[in-house]
């Protein structure tokens, strides 16, 4: 920890965790072992209470003084200055667990954060790469976080950890609506994708009590019934890619849906490139969406790994396999070449959509957009007679 983070004050939050010095994404910037643990009764408020304090009790003087200086939060059930710290700055351990850290709980939570807990493996690692001097934070939302919009993520802060959000996604306040718009659809489309419904959210929209026992929470999504077109799967995969990256969420997510878009329209090109009406007609265009979106993809993976990270070395061997089975991307590198050379000009009606290709002596005549869907619609036209 002392070499890369130190807790400091901050204008608005209490204490926080700041970077020393530059840090790279991906890194493990603290490994820590909770002070202490309890078995998570949710259900029973008192038992968790007695929990809490049987735990502090076991403690050293020396780690319960360290306790004793946390944020105390304002927890209205808590009985004890111990409890009230304990519900203040608790982690979900896994496996019916709960856990306070001495360290980590001085990470302030930001709804789009550059860093995150893992239960785990006990750590916190950069989710990007962080400037010296820059607030380290993490998210204490659930998972579905990137689907609520700020007035629902407040009410769940407020309930479970009694404060207002001050983090660049919710403040100033009333200024999120592009922001909210965006993780709706976030949540449309990643939930469409695996045949679901978005969960319904709204009744974070009115801050009601909301308790363990509240029929409403977890919310839970419901099966969709309806199958996505492949041009869908696509198209969803895309947005989802730009709007995880417009809303400033993880880089590896935003890389998710470029990639997953590159390799469906990968998988639905080579169907094409079976097919008798179109077997001998090259879509480049695809082929430069499958291409542009694969290198997007990759660069944000790459800011989230580092460039050499197993995970990238492993993407860059893959790509380099699919470029030479598949033929639209070959023929795009060829006329690439051949345009330099002057030997491969555009079709007169504007721009080279396809490549029509002579099988026999291997020549390739340019087609425009209209040009490509004239020829698939004759060919595909019934013969009479
Ligand atoms: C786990 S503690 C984090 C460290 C704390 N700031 C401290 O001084 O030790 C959680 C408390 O920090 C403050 N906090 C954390 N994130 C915040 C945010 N995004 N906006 C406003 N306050 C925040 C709230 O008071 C919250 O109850």
């Amino acid at each position: 920890m002392d070499d890369f983070i130190e807790i400091r004050r901050t204008a608005t939050k209490g204490y926080g965790v700041f970077a020393k010095k530059a840090i790279p994404s991906y890194t493990v910037i603290l490994q820590e072992a909770p002070v202490m643990t309890i078995k998570a009764t949710p259900a029973d408020p008192a038992k968790r209470e007695a929990s809490i304090e049987e735990a502090f009790r076991k403690l050293s003087t020396k780690d319960q003084e360290q306790v004793l200086q946390l944020h105390e939060g304002s927890h209205p059930n808590a009985k004890t200055k111990a409890t009230r710290i304990f519900y203040a700055n608790v982690f979900e351990g896994g496996e019916g667990t709960e856990k306070l850290y001495l360290t980590r709980s001085r990470f302030n939570h930001s709804c789009v954060p550059n860093a995150a807990a893992s239960g785990d493996e006990e750590c916190v690692r950069t989710e990007r790469a962080i400037a010296a001097d820059e607030e380290i934070t993490i998210s204490y939302l659930p998972p579905f976080e990137d689907a609520m919009t700020a007035r629902q993520r407040a009410t769940i802060l407020h309930l479970h950890y009694h404060f207002k959000c001050h983090c660049p996604a919710c403040w100033p306040p009333n200024q999120s609506w592009k922001s909210d718009v965006r993780r709706q659809l976030i949540g449309f489309i990643s939930y469409a994708l695996v045949g679901q419904n978005t969960p319904d959210f709204r009744p974070l929209n009115v801050c009601q009590p909301m308790s363990m026992k509240w029929p409403f929470w977890p919310p839970r999504p419901t099966p969709s019934g309806r199958v996505l077109t492949p041009v869908q799967e696509i198209e969803y995969n895309f947005l989802l890619g730009n709007l995880r990256q417009a809303e400033g969420l993880p880089n590896h997510l935003a890389a998710e849906g470029y990639l997953q878009a590159s390799r469906n329209l990968m998988y639905h090109q080579r169907k094409y490139e079976t097919m008798s009406a179109t077997k001998d007609i090259i879509f480049l265009e695809a082929a430069r969406c499958i291409e542009a979106w694969y290198k997007k993809g990759l660069e944000l993976e790459e800011k989230y790994y580092s460039p050499g990270h197993q995970q990238i070395r492993d993407g860059k061997k893959a790509w380099t396999t699919m470029v030479s089975r598949i033929p639209c991307l070959e023929y795009l590198r060829q006329t690439t070449r051949m345009k330099a050379r002057g030997e491969y000009r555009p079709s007169k009606n504007g721009g080279d959509f396809a490549v029509l290709v002579n099988k026999a002596d291997g020549s390739m005549t340019s087609l425009s957009q209209l040009e490509t869907a004239d020829l698939i619609r004759q060919r595909s036209r019934p013969r009479r007679g």
